[in-house]
């Protein structure tokens, strides 16, 4: 397509994220409701001011005294993008593709649990919002809301289903099967988290909240043979829904008894037994040694992960152990990546190091927090927005043309990142 003003300059087909932009700003001017800052550090405050302290405490919780969050942050701040001058980009496009689905950026959602602590159409709200915006979406096996009701609110997705492997086989398998049954594409295992990172402010104040609120969400309590694990146990959920909810948690989720990599094989063997052999993957990875073993035993992706820096402390950050892990292998396995991205900027990079793909955590729990639907839908599309721009500024054309000859990176020393700040 040409612009009719200047036939010589092409004009785009694919979606110009970069409007949303100027619809904000006369959005703004016109005092339109429920516009809020997406400055990082903006939209955090302004979840705090939203959540009750438990819910607070819990999203934004990391291991000890932060210092993998920070390592995390840090990493991002040692690696630059070199931008290029006078390259065409009236054309440039932030379309991708993960597991043969073609998706709107290489940006998604990562796995989140229990989001009715966040608001309440939780799970839905985003699932909606993902599809609307041709993202790929990924539940949480923890989630708030049922399989079943995800998927429809979903529509065609493209999704992923988390899996937090309970050490019952049965309810393992019966998660998989509802999740192949309602069109989830890949299988995602989550390995760093059999028990909960040590976490102060939870600890101390006794303020998990998924044992205050929602904990065993639908997606346990729709489940057939939780309902049965239920019924032997004598526990009725809807007399008893906060025991109901511990059971769920205790016994399926944070039940502190690791699954190894002889286990791991049956649980990808079972799953690609029920979906006639869709992608599964592996995520929390941070070690060389753990992705080779991943695609030893043949894996199809892994995601490079510390879970936000809620795990371990004082770890190595995501973005540096990437750049390993790519080295190593990343021309055998397809490489994702999340923990500690906060924006368009901090995705490139991760790109630009090697990964296929990004996933983004709290930046959504916060725009959920904030406003539901309306601000996951905000945050999202001023990320979009952020990043379809700097493709325009920094003279990048195509997702696939994001290398390391894209950025360059100060030594490891560097650090100018206050001690506990979030951001
Ligand atoms: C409040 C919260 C809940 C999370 N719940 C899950 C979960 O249920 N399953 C999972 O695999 N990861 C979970 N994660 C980790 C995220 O999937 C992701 O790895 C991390 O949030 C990415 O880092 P970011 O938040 O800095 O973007 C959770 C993270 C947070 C902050
Ligand atoms: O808190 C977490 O990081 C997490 O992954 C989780 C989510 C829901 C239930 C238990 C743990």
């Amino acid at each position: 397509m040409s612009d009719p003003n200047n036939p010589n300059i092409k004009t785009r087909t694919t979606p110009q994220w970069s409007l949303y932009q100027r619809e904000s700003f006369w959005d703004a001017n016109n005092g339109k409701y429920g516009l809020f800052n997406t400055d990082p550090a903006e939209i955090e405050k302004l979840a705090k001011e939203k959540l009750s302290q438990g819910g607070w405490y819990y999203s934004s919780c990391n291991a000890g005294v932060s210092w993998t969050h920070l390592s995390n942050r840090q990493a991002f701040y040692r690696h630059r993008i070199v931008p290029r001058m006078l390259v065409d980009t009236n054309l440039r496009d932030t379309a991708t593709e993960i597991f043969g689905h073609k998706v709107s950026a290489p940006i998604g959602f990562a796995p989140i649990g229990i989001n009715r602590i966040y608001h309440p159409t939780g799970e839905l709200s985003v699932a909606k919002v993902a599809q609307e915006l041709n993202l790929a979406y990924c539940l949480s096996s923890a989630g708030s809301y049922s399989i079943e009701d995800v998927a429809k609110a979903n529509g065609s997705g493209p999704r992923f289903f988390q899996l937090y492997q309970s050490p019952d086989d049965e309810l393992c398998l019966s998660m998989l099967q509802r999740a192949f049954d309602n069109g989830f594409d890949a299988c995602m295992l989550t390995t760093d988290t059999w028990s909960l990172g040590w976490r102060h402010n939870d600890v101390f104040t006794g303020n998990y909240a998924f044992y205050h609120e929602h904990g065993a969400g639908d997606l346990g309590l729709q489940d057939p043979v939780f309902q049965k694990r239920l019924k032997e146990a004598g526990i009725d959920p809807a007399k008893n829904p906060k025991e109901a909810g511990a059971k769920w948690i205790d016994e399926n989720i944070w039940h502190g008894r690791a699954i190894t990599w002889e286990k791991m094989k049956w649980t990808m063997e079972q799953w690609k037994r029920i979906s006639g052999g869709r992608p599964f993957c592996l995520k929390g990875i941070q070690s060389v040694e753990d992705a080779k073993k991943a695609v030893e035993l043949g894996v199809d992706g892994i995601v490079v992960s510390n879970h936000a820096g809620r795990q371990v402390d004082g770890g190595i950050s995501s973005l540096d152990a990437l750049e390993k892990i790519v080295d190593a292998v990343g021309d055998k396995i397809y490489i994702m990546f999340d923990s500690g991205v906060r924006s368009a900027a901090d995705a490139f990079k991760a790109l630009a190091i090697g990964a296929k793909f990004v996933f983004i955590g709290r930046l959504w729990v916060w725009g959920l927090s904030i406003a539901g639907e309306h601000g996951v839908r905000h945050v999202l599309k001023s990320l979009l927005a952020e990043f379809d721009i700097l493709m325009e500024v920094g003279g990048f054309v195509k997702v696939k043309d994001i290398n390391r000859g894209c950025i360059d990176s100060l030594p490891n020393s560097s650090n100018l990142i206050a001690e506990h700040s979030q951001i």
